[in-house]
C-alpha cells in the first residue's frame, strides 16, 4: 500500500535527504513505536462493543484472548458491561495520548530536518558561481530556499506523520482481520488491487502537474522580487500596466497548472474510496451471511466492519498524501537541482591547500592574466588577453561600452573563472588559491555599493566580521562615512534598510571604500565607483579612493577625469581585446 500510493520514485526524490534524518534516529524510532502504541489501542476499540453485543446481549461469551480475559466474569452480565465501558474509556485514552505524543515526535523531526535542509541550500547557493545566478532569477531562487524547502517539509512531515502510521496501521488491521477470521480476512483484501491500480495511475499524473505547477509558480515569484526590485524604476516609468500584463500572464499559467492539480485531487480520493468499498461491500455480504447461517457472531461482525470503516480513515489520508508527495518530490528535484551543482573550482581545492596557508607570505598584490579568454554562455567578451600588473601600479582600463572592461574586472575579483588562460596573483592560478587567501588579497567597490539590512557597523563589518571597534571607527573616518554617521541619531550604530534605503549613493560607496579599507587587501579593485554622483559627492568619495589607494595595486574602470588623475597606467580595451597600454597618464588627455 505504501508504494500503491505514495510511489517508489517519489520516496526516491526524498530519500537522497535520509541523511538529514540520521541525527533524529532515535525520535523516529520513538515515533514509530508511538505508532504503534496508537494502533495496538485503535484495534482494541471494537472490542468492549463486540463483548457487549456478545456477551451481554446475545450471551454468547467471547473467545480467544478477549475470552480469556473477560472469563472471570461468565454470568454477569452488569459487571462484564461495566467493564467494557471502562476498557473502552482507556483504550480511548491510551489511542489519543499515543496520537499526541506521536504526532509531536513525527512532525517535530521533519521540521527539525526540513530546517537543516533550508540552511545548507542556502549556504549551496551562495557558493555557487555567478555564472549560475546569472541564469536564475533572485525570485526563482528565492522560492527554492524558502517555498520549496517548505513542501518538501510537508512531504518530510506526512512520511512520518501518514506514511509510515498509515502503512503500520493498514498491515495491523490487515492482520488483525486475518487472526480474527481468515476466510473474511482475504475477502476484504479483494480491493487491495484495485487501489493499488488507481493510486499508481494517479500518481503519475499528479506528479507530472505538480511540476508544471512548481516551475510556474517559480516564474511567477521571478517576475514579483523583480518587479519589487526595480520598484523606483516601475514608479519613475509609470510602467506599472506593462507589469501587470506579465503577471497576468505567468499568473494564468500558475492557474492553470493549480487548477490541473485541484481536479486531480478531487477525482482521487472518491475513485480511492470507491475502491475501498468494494471490500467493505464484500464483508458486509459474507460477514452477514455467516451471521444468519450461525458460524459468525454479530459482535465479530460489527468489530470486523468497525475495523474496515477505520482502515478508510489511513487509506483517505494516504490517498491525499500522494498529492503531497508528488508536490514535494516536484520540489525536492528543484532542491536537488541547487545541491548537485558543481561548486566553484577554488572552493573544491581548499582543504588540501589550507594546511599550507598559514606559512604564505602575504600577497605583494602582482596580478598576471595570461592568455585569458572568458564568456558568458557561448557569447566571448573577453579575448586572449595577457596583462601584468605590478605591485603599487595603478591601472585604468578604458574603452567603449561593452568593450569587456567590467568583465576584465569581474575576472580579477574572481566572480567567474577564464575559460581558457590564468588569472594569477604573485604568480599563482586564481584557481590554485582558497577563496579565503583571494579574499585576503583581493577587494572590490562596485558602481553601487550594496547595503545589508542591519547597522551601519553591521554594513562596514561585512569584510571582516572580527574587526575591532576602533578598526571600525578608523576606516568610517579614512572614508569619510563618519561625516555623515555623526549626522543620524545612533551614529554608526542607526539602522539601514535592505539596499541601503535611507543612505545617498555617495554615502553608499563611501561605506564600500571603508569596507575595502577594513579588508586592507593589497589589491583594489575598482569598477566605476564614482559614476553617477554629483560633483560634491564625487569630491568626496574621490578623496576616500586616494586613501584607499596608497601602497596598493589598483585595477579600475572609469570615464571620470577626477579618478583618471589618480591612475600610473592605462589599458584600452576593444572588443574584449586589451589593444593598448600607456604608461603615462598624460597620454590619456581626452
Ligand atoms: N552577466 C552577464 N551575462 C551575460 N552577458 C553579460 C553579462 N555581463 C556583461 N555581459 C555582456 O558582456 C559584454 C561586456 O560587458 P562589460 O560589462 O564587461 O562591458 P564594459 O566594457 O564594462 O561596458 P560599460 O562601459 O558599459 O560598463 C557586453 O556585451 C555585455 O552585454
Amino acid at each position: 500500500m505504501r508504494y500503491a500510493v505514495a510511489g517508489p520514485s517519489l520516496l526516491a526524490q526524498l530519500w537522497r535527504f535520509r541523511a538529514y534524518g540520521r541525527p533524529h534516529r532515535r525520535r523516529l524510532i520513538g515515533g514509530i513505536g508511538l505508532r504503534v502504541g496508537e494502533l495496538a489501542a485503535d484495534l482494541a476499540q471494537p472490542w468492549p462493543l463486540a463483548i457487549v453485543i456478545d456477551g451481554v446481549l446475545r450471551h454468547r461469551p467471547p473467545s480467544g484472548v478477549v475470552g480469556a480475559l473477560t472469563a472471570p466474569l461468565p454470568g454477569r452480565p452488569l459487571a462484564l458491561l461495566v467493564c467494557a465501558a471502562l476498557a473502552a474509556l482507556v483504550i480511548a485514552l491510551f489511542s489519543g495520548s499515543f496520537d499526541y505524543f506521536g504526532d509531536r515526535v513525527m512532525n517535530s523531526a521533519g521540521e527539525r530536518i526540513t530546517s537543516e535542509v533550508r540552511r545548507d541550500v542556502f549556504a549551496v547557493l551562495q557558493e555557487l558561481p555567478m555564472p549560475f545566478h546569472d541564469e536564475h532569477t533572485v525570485g526563482e531562487l528565492t522560492s527554492r530556499v524558502v517555498t520549496d524547502t517548505d513542501r518538501i517539509e510537508d512531504g518530510l512531515v506526512d512520511v512520518f506523520s501518514t506514511l509510515v502510521p498509515g502503512v503500520i496501521t493498514l498491515t495491523g488491521y490487515a492482520v488483525a482481520m486475518l487472526l480474527v477470521d481468515w476466510r473474511l480476512g482475504l475477502v476484504a483484501c479483494v480491493a487491495a488491487p484495485v487501489v493499488f491500480a488507481t493510486a499508481t495511475r494517479y500518481t503519475r499524473l499528479t506528479r507530472e502537474s505538480s511540476r508544471q505547477r512548481r516551475r510556474a509558480e517559480g516564474m511567477l515569484a521571478g517576475l514579483t522580487a523583480e518587479v519589487l526590485t526595480g520598484m523606483r524604476t516601475v514608479h519613475a516609468t509609470g510602467s506599472q500596466a506593462v507589469h501587470s500584463t506579465r503577471f497576468a500572464q505567468r499568473n494564468t499559467a500558475t492557474l492553470h497548472a493549480g487548477l490541473r492539480s485541484v481536479d486531480l485531487r478531487a477525482r482521487f480520493t472518491p475513485l480511492l474510496e470507491g475502491a475501498a468499498a468494494v471490500g467493505t461491500a464484500a464483508i458486509l455480504l459474507v460477514g452477514g451471511y455467516g451471521v444468519l447461517d450461525g458460524w459468525w457472531t454479530v459482535g465479530l461482525l460489527v468489530v470486523v466492519l468497525a475495523y474496515l470503516r477505520d482502515m478508510l480513515r489511513p487509506l483517505r489520508a494516504l490517498s491525499r498524501l500522494s498529492i503531497t508527495l508528488t508536490t514535494a518530490a516536484a520540489s525536492a528535484e528543484r532542491v536537488s537541482e541547487i545541491l548537485d551543482q558543481p561548486r566553484r573550482a577554488a572552493s573544491r581545492a581548499p582543504q588540501a591547500r589550507s594546511a599550507l596557508e598559514p606559512a604564505e607570505p602575504p600577497a605583494t598584490g602582482r596580478i598576471t592574466l595570461r592568455g585569458v579568454t572568458f564568456g558568458y554562455g557561448d557569447r566571448t567578451v573577453v579575448r586572449d588577453v595577457d596583462l601584468e600588473i605590478g605591485p603599487g601600479e595603478r591601472l585604468v582600463l578604458q574603452g567603449p561600452n561593452g568593450a569587456g572592461k567590467s568583465s576584465l574586472l569581474a575576472l580579477l575579483a574572481g566572480l567567474y573563472e577564464p575559460d581558457r588562460g590564468q588569472v594569477c596573483l604573485d604568480g599563482v592560478s586564481f584557481l590554485d588559491l582558497t577563496d579565503a587567501r583571494r579574499h585576503r588579497a583581493v577587494s572590490v567597490v562596485l558602481q553601487d555599493t550594496f547595503l545589508f539590512s542591519g547597522t551601519l557597523r553591521e554594513n562596514l563589518r561585512l569584510t571582516r566580521p572580527d574587526a575591532s571597534d576602533s578598526d571600525v571607527r578608523r576606516v568610517a573616518d579614512a572614508a569619510m562615512v563618519s561625516d555623515f554617521a555623526t549626522d543620524l541619531a545612533q551614529g554608526l550604530d542607526a539602522p539601514i534598510g535592505e539596499g541601503g534605503i535611507g543612505l545617498s549613493g555617495g554615502q553608499r560607496q563611501r561605506v564600500g571604500i571603508a569596507r575595502a579599507l577594513l579588508a586592507d587587501t593589497p589589491v583594489v579593485l575598482l569598477d566605476e565607483p564614482t559614476a553617477g554622483l554629483d560633483p560634491d559627492a564625487e569630491k568626496a568619495v574621490v578623496t576616500a579612493l586616494e586613501r584607499l589607494m596608497v601602497g596598493r595595486t589598483v585595477v579600475m574602470t572609469t570615464h571620470r577625469p577626477e579618478l583618471l588623475r589618480l591612475a600610473t597606467r592605462h589599458a584600452v580595451v576593444r572588443h574584449g581585446r586589451v589593444v593598448e597600454v600607456t604608461p603615462k597618464m598624460q597620454r590619456l588627455a581626452p
